[in-house]
């Protein structure tokens, strides 16, 4: 572990950019977002995000800027890392953190959340505990993380329904536990990610309003008024 203090210092004040496509994404692939991972440095990110052995591997061979690597399994329940086994992995490939699902609900592998923490600090691996909750947030830093993020809020059964980003866990987390708290989820614009620096946040992580762009695209087409085209035609410049 004698590498966390440094990297957590690298990570200070500093803007993450995630750098994730499912299988499926047209982005998806190491290539693509290695890529990606390269632009948001070129634009000043501090650390990246990604997802998968392959992408942290093919992005740890880019940078040496801190990797907080994830390996998602499925879409539902827990799987944002959901077992040690998976965590063990993502570190191997070369992230200085690995986030894990910390929320309340039981694991695949049947251990405990702090069985797992214990387990990967043990090994020397740094922990990125993603909560939903002050009270998971706390437990997580209770257990050992070497960050808490607020990443699950808004996508846990009792947290869904949120629109913007979870400042206010943000700031309830900097009281509350003395480890860092990593602001992340739904930060769409930059006066969203000063609120969370200003609530005490110590990095901040911003994924789709960065990487995704086909949500940042439906985002405009979205505001394309009802009638535009109507409106259009009837200015009559239709050279047919
Ligand atoms: C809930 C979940 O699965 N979050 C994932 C965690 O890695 C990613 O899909 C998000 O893109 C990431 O958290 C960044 O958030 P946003 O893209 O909203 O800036």
């Amino acid at each position: 572990m004698h590498h966390i203090p440094s990297l957590l210092d690298r990570l200070r004040g500093r803007l993450v950019v995630s750098c994730q496509a499912r299988v499926g994404e047209p982005l998806h692939g190491s290539a693509h977002m290695t890529a990606m991972a390269l632009s948001a440095i070129a634009g000043g990110a501090g650390g990246i995000r990604c997802e998968g052995p392959e992408d942290v591997r093919a992005i740890r061979n880019a940078t040496d800027l801190p990797l907080i690597g994830l390996w998602k399994v499925g879409h539902e329940g827990v799987y944002i890392t959901p077992t040690l086994e998976h965590a063990v992995q993502v570190a191997e490939a070369g992230a200085d953190l690995v986030a894990i699902d910390a929320t309340a609900r039981q694991r695949p592998d049947g251990r405990t959340l702090d069985e797992t923490i214990a387990a990967l600090t043990e090994r020397g691996i740094g922990v990125m505990a993603d909560v939903s909750t002050l009270d998971e947030g706390i437990a997580a830093a209770r257990a050992g993380a070497t960050v808490v993020g607020t990443t699950l809020s808004g996508y846990t059964p009792d947290t869904t329904g949120a629109s913007g980003p979870d400042v206010a866990l943000v700031a309830a987390l900097a009281a509350a536990v003395d480890v860092p708290v990593i602001a992340e989820g739904r930060i769409q614009r930059p006066g969203q990610l000063a609120a969370a620096f200003d609530a005490g946040a110590w990095a901040v992580v911003v994924g789709g309003a960065i990487t995704r762009p086909a949500s940042i695209t439906a985002g405009f087409v979205e505001a394309i008024p009802a009638d535009a085209g109507r409106r259009a035609a009837e200015r009559g410049r239709l050279h047919v």
